[in-house]
């Protein structure tokens, strides 16, 4: 077997984070593109320390005519390398990229608790990380949204004590692409891969490509880092805020907030704590705007409000507390 630096990279990385611990039953995603074969190969190669068991899940969304070739593809490698496989095959194609990822995680779930999986694993990269950060800075988000795809979670509210994880995590696309043609993998191209009109493969084969070359050759790795340790700040910041809510709210409605307890509180609290406030009382989502209308009636004077919100309503000052109110 030919050990690289990136099967020493990720062995080291599976014990210092405890990722899939030995003896495990784990499922590995594979859709045939280079990330998760890369990941298949390296635990494949991994398993005599491991001593896991270890299958693949690839589903077909017969979106495209080479479909069933890809299936062929993957099936046949799986087999060269003894492995088990089980193909999931949609019954009619799945409308749009959001339908087409729920289908999926619902084949890894049914599968990986029939047949008794502790862990599901998928080839999300340092790369896609950086892309989702991108992705949903330029649309918007405030950082809860820049947190996304950590190295594990429950695979869903229904089946928390099965794991999705996502070993390749500290891997750029360079770097899977560089394994998998140093060890001659046959890497399945996904046609729609090339799509310049989806917004995330812009950012993929244009954005990403240009920060590393004009930029910083390690810009990936580096927006990568940031979203992780995002995720740890947003976890620590609405924990915390959620605590500041449970003491300002008052018992019996979610209409009325005490003031008092979010005066002293920083700016980054009081503003997760009234977006909190907003959720919770109009039942819907709430915008960077109105949330910073809401913050400013903190040490607003008794009977200031914020303009009419959405559902004809307002937030507005009834000393010591807000309230929201019809207009
Ligand atoms: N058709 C498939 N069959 C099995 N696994 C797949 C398939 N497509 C994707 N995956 C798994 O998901 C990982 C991420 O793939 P990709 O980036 O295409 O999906 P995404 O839609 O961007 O991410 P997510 O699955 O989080 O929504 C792959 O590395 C692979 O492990």
């Amino acid at each position: 077997m030919n050990w690289t630096d990136d099967h020493a990279r990720l062995h080291q990385l599976l014990k210092a984070r405890n990722l899939l611990p030995a003896e495990s039953r784990v499922l590995i995603a594979v859709s045939g593109g280079q990330d998760s074969l890369c990941l298949l190969r390296l635990l494949l190669d991994l398993q005599p320390h491991w001593h896991w068991s270890l299958a693949v899940i690839h589903c077909d969304h017969q979106w495209r005519s080479d479909s069933a070739a890809n299936v062929a593809h993957v099936r046949s490698l799986c087999q060269g390398w003894a492995v088990p496989i089980y193909v999931e095959v949609a019954p009619t194609p799945p409308k749009g990229e959001a339908a087409a990822r729920n289908w999926r995680y619902q084949c890894f779930q049914e599968i990986a608790q029939a047949a008794q999986f502790d862990y599901v694993v998928t080839g999300h990269t340092a790369s896609d990380r950086a892309e989702t950060l991108i992705y949903n800075l330029v649309r918007g988000s405030g950082s809860d949204g820049l947190q996304s795809l950590g190295w594990s979670r429950g695979l869903s509210q229904a089946c928390p004590q099965i794991q999705l994880v996502r070993p390749l995590l500290r891997f750029t696309r360079l770097e899977t692409a560089e394994f998998c043609q140093l060890l001659k993998l046959p890497v399945w191209e996904d046609s729609t891969n090339q799509a310049l009109q989806y917004a995330r493969n812009r950012i993929r084969l244009e954005v990403l490509p240009y920060f590393a070359q004009h930029l910083n050759p390690r810009s990936a790795l580096h927006l990568a880092q940031t979203s992780e340790l995002l995720s740890a700040e947003v976890d620590y910041l609405e924990s915390q805020a959620t605590e500041l809510y449970q003491q300002a709210i008052a018992p019996q409605t979610d209409q009325q907030l005490d003031r008092r307890p979010l005066q002293a509180a920083h700016l980054a609290l009081q503003r997760r704590v009234m977006r909190q406030f907003l959720q919770n009382g109009l039942c819907r989502s709430v915008n960077f705007e109105q949330i910073e209308a809401a913050v400013a009636l903190i040490s607003a004077p008794n009977g200031s409000q914020t303009s009419t919100l959405s559902g004809g309503v307002c937030v507005r000052v009834v000393a010591p507390f807000l309230q929201i109110v019809l207009v």
